[in-house]
């Protein structure tokens, strides 16, 4: 059977997109009012430019796409078998492309299955009126070019490709209430003076603090990372690093807010710290893991936050590219809708179109809660999956704002990355409590058209309040509660705002829920409750033998550097089940039981 495939100038726009007829985020997703060609423009591909040796497929930067649309030339279309791969993975946000692209690399032929017409997921990118903007936050950790935990410089590395980055100075700019301003400045002794003049009484209790973070850093830095289901590598990685791998196993039952309160008396601070975790987990302190607190708290430090020169989707579109230069395959408008059980195994996929594909292994990138809910339905919850949704709710979503502004309206050395809340502590966790803003175009102007800014506002929001309106309220409150939040920011921030709006786009929760196939438009796993660290949360195996989950209801959790972690960890795991890499049986099996059993305890 030939396998070879041919792309479509339609295929092809949606990969690097603009002038693509259909819809996104906020309605036309790729769609340039000012072009209608099919070109490479707006996303950096950096030095990984495709050249595919399988398929029939050339893309040079900058040069215009001629393909043809993906036809399976052993009779795709309608349900018959198809060809067999090593693994399947359903969906192309940055967990799923990151396992496709570390088995591709070990020799695994894969699939990836993507509903939407570019990949990235929360990571994509949309087009508008030469405005490029990201889908989800351009906050990015792991982008460094040292260290062991630049996981998604490695991940780019591992097909080849290498990304332009811009340093961001500031990580973020806090706006908090009793007009606190704290400026997180790459610099880790500048961070620790700005804090430490806000805070002069708690100087020796912020010093333990973070230094207590950078213990964890280190060890998480001086680790090789892999899957920490593969007793071979674990046992490997305490043989050679006990101290590190003792002082990790230590921490990981543990809470940010339990350590800050070791040290720290100032409730304002401890306010402070949970705002610190916050931003990336939608969680306070207490709630949130000590070991992904280190993990942000240094890093931003250490590699710092950087920038990749042509937007965040440009991460995506290079490892979807590097992933059929590695001789596997990811097709888009493929909407998977079941997972194919044979004798308790997972052994293929269904899409919404009856086409079926077969694997040795299926990886689902969609949330586990989509994934066993919609996925597998009528097959009985496994009981590894009942304890994650007893430890772990779905964290709320997000209402967004993309726009376009006069740069006239920000004043000179205005900071990338903000974060706002006004007058009152208690609405930190509050839906619209709190107000993110992004201004990538601070850092790359080219992702706006000239004398103009984006800014990208987001804010917490449930499903609920969106649901049940008619068509015309639903249009009327998005614009209403968008106004409100804009007007507060005007008012904080940037006098004049309102009326430097050139462009504006409003998304909810439901928005989030349709264009990322996530249920309730969920930015990921929260807890329930007081978590035990990172203890609870589920690796990538499952109840299901052949079924890995990746992403971020898997450890450790929200965030791009997690969810690309969580793809090496997975990768590392199938690999190792269908001979890509060692394997003890024996061991397994113990290993697995145990970390079933630690996790009953959370
Ligand atoms: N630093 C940042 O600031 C930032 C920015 C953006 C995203 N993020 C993080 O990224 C994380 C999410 O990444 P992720 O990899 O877990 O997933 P994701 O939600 O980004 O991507 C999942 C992909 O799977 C696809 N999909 C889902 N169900 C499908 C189905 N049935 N058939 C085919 N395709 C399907 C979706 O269309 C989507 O493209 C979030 O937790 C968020 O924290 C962070
Ligand atoms: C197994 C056992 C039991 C034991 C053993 C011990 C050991 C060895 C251990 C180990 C461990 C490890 C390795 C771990 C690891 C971890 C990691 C890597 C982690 C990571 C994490 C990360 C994270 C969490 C991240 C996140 C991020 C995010 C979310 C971001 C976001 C952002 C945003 C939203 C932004 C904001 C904005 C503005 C402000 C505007």
């Amino acid at each position: 059977m030939s396998s070879s495939i041919i792309y479509s100038p339609l295929k092809l726009a949606a990969l690097w997109p603009t002038g693509l007829e259909s819809n996104f985020l906020y309605g036309d997703p790729l769609k340039s009012s000012n072009s209608k060609r099919y070109h490479l423009g707006g996303v950096n591909l950096g030095s990984c430019v495709a050249n595919s040796r399988n398929q029939k497929l050339t893309v040079r930067s900058n040069s215009v796409l001629s393909v043809d649309k993906i036809v399976e030339k052993d009779g795709g279309g309608g349900g018959g078998r198809e060809k067999h791969y090593d693994a399947i993975v359903i969906g192309s946000g940055i967990g799923g492309l990151v396992a496709a692209t570390q088995l591709a690399v070990k020799g695994a032929r894969v699939l990836a299955l993507e509903k939407y017409v570019i990949p990235g997921g929360s990571s994509g990118y949309y087009q508008r009126d030469g405005y490029t903007f990201d889908v989800g936050s351009s906050v990015m950790f792991g982008f460094s070019d040292k260290g062991n935990l630049n996981l998604i410089t490695q991940a780019l590395a591992a097909v080849g490709c290498k990304m332009q980055v811009i340093p961001d100075p500031t990580t973020v700019h806090f706006h908090l209430p009793n007009d606190l301003s704290v400026r997180v400045h790459r610099e880790y002794s500048e961070f620790i003076a700005e804090l430490t003049s806000k805070f002069p009484h708690e100087k020796e209790g912020i010093i333990k603090f973070y230094s207590e973070c950078w213990k964890i850093f280190n060890a998480l830095n001086s680790l090789e990372l892999k899957s920490l289901e593969e007793p071979i590598y674990l046992f490997g990685q305490f043989f050679q690093k006990p101290l590190e791998c003792l002082t990790l196993a230590y921490y990981l039952p543990q809470n940010a807010g339990d350590i800050a309160r070791k040290y720290i008396n100032d409730p304002q601070l401890l306010s402070f710290i949970d705002a610190e975790c916050f931003i990336v987990s939608t969680v306070n302190a207490l709630q949130t893991p000590m070991i992904n607190a280190s993990m942000v708290l240094c890093d931003r430090h250490y590699g710092g936050i950087n920038y990749p020169v042509g937007g965040v989707g440009g991460i995506a579109k290079s490892l979807a590219n590097g992933l059929v230069e590695q001789g596997s395959e990811i097709l888009y408008k493929a909407n998977v809708t079941g997972i194919i059980i044979d004798h308790g195994k997972a052994v293929g996929v269904r899409l919404s179109d009856g086409r079926e594909f077969f694997a040795r292994t299926i990886i689902s990138n969609a949330t586990r809660w989509d994934t066993f809910g919609k996925l597998l339905k009528g097959e009985d919850l496994p009981k590894e999956e009942e304890n994650f949704q007893k430890v772990y709710i779905k964290a709320p979503s997000f209402l967004s704002i993309h726009m376009g502004v006069k740069a006239e309206v920000l004043p000179p050395d205005t900071d990338c990355h903000h974060f706002v809340l006004e007058n009152d502590w208690t609405r930190l966790e509050e839906p619209y409590g709190s107000i993110f803003l992004s201004i990538p175009t601070v850092l790359d102007s080219s992702l706006a058209p000239e004398g103009r800014h984006i800014l990208h506002i987001f804010t917490t929001s449930s499903i609920e309040d969106w649901e049940g309106l008619s068509p015309k309220d639903y249009e009327a409150k998005k614009e209403l509660v968008a106004d409100e939040i804009i007007k507060r920011l005007e008012k904080k921030l940037f006098p004049g705002l309102m009326s430097s709006i050139v462009f504006r786009e409003v998304g909810t929760p439901k928005t989030h829920r349709r264009y990322l196939a996530r249920d309730r438009g969920t930015y990921g796993p929260m807890p329930r409750g007081t978590p035990k660290g990172l203890l609870g949360m589920p690796f990538n195996t499952t109840g299901i033998d052949g079924l890995y989950c990746v992403g971020d209801s898997c450890f450790p959790g929200q965030g791009v550097i997690a969810v690309a972690f969580s793809g090496v960890m997975c990768a590392h795991r199938v690999a190792a089940d269908i001979g890509l890499e060692k394997k003890s049986p024996l061991l397994d099996a113990a290993l697995l039981r145990t970390l079933g059993w630690l996790r009953t305890l959370a």
